[in-house]
């Protein structure tokens, strides 16, 4: 399935994963090897009180050193920057960045890297809100959120991608090293303006429908601080892209 040699880095943020972080790992290392693809999975756990960087060391010792790299920091830092530090040290040609928390399934990884391949692109997305993909366990609210976000987006910027504010992505890894350093928002709004830095930059943009799945245990970190700055961002994009 895999280009000959090219390897795949899974950047995994986590900030009290306990209970899914062995789940998710087990999954990827099942479809990664089923599809005989070279990987390595990196895990940015936070300084998590729940004892998620013992499972992760744990789950190290399972699968060796090779495949599950530990890049911990010792406090809550953000989603965003999780990702910046984690990919400083990514040793593969392919990035892909998605939740820990299992509401993004590994199964969708095959068929990204396939279109990916089939399309030579740099960027394919996972996206909640084209053809047979879709959302299950958010209520009301948080649907409006995340549909009022996409549609503002859509209407103001113009991306390239229907699922801006989606986190299940594969990147070239030279082509989100330079969407990182020409990005300037810090929280969720960072992943809006990755996919539109990277429609302006001309970036081959692919995406595969995928459902996303609620989280079963612990809970989101999506507050109203990520809202208004999400407004903030869309609105400095508008005005400077
Ligand atoms: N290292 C680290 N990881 C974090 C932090 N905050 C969250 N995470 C990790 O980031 C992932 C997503 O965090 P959630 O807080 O569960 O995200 P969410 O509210 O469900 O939001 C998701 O959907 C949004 C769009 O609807 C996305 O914008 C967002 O990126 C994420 O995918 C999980 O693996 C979580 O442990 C942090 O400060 N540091």
């Amino acid at each position: 399935m895999g280009e000959d040699d090219a390897m795949y880095t899974v950047l995994l943020p986590t900030y009290n994963e306990r209970e899914n972080l062995p789940i998710i790992v087990w999954l990827l290392v099942k479809y990664f090897t089923d599809a005989k693809v070279e990987f390595e999975i990196i895990v940015i756990d936070d300084g998590s009180p729940d004892g998620t960087l013992e499972a992760a060391e744990q789950l190290q010792r399972i699968y060796g050193e090779e495949r599950i790299v530990l890049r911990p920091r010792a406090k809550k830092l953000g989603l965003g920057t999780a990702y910046i530090h984690g990919l400083k040290h990514a040793r593969g040609q392919f990035i892909i960045i998605m939740d820990a928390d299992l509401s993004h399934h590994p199964k969708f990884i095959p068929r990204m890297i396939a279109l990916q391949q089939r399309d030579n692109l740099d960027i394919v997305t996972g996206t909640r809100y084209s053809g047979d993909g879709g959302v299950s366990g958010w209520d009301l609210r948080r649907k409006l959120i995340s549909r009022g976000a996409n549609y503002l987006t859509q209407v103001l910027l113009q991306p390239g991608a229907s699922d801006v504010t989606g986190s299940f992505r594969l990147y070239r890894r030279d082509v989100l090293r330079r969407l990182v350093d020409s990005c300037v928002s810090k929280g969720y709004v960072f992943q809006m303006e990755m996919i539109v830095r990277a429609t302006r930059l001309g970036y081959r943009i692919g995406e595969v429908p995928i459902s996303f799945v609620d989280r079963v245990y612990g809970e989101s970190k999506l507050g109203g601080s990520e809202i208004v700055n999400f407004t903030k961002g869309l609105l400095y994009l508008f005005a400077t892209t």
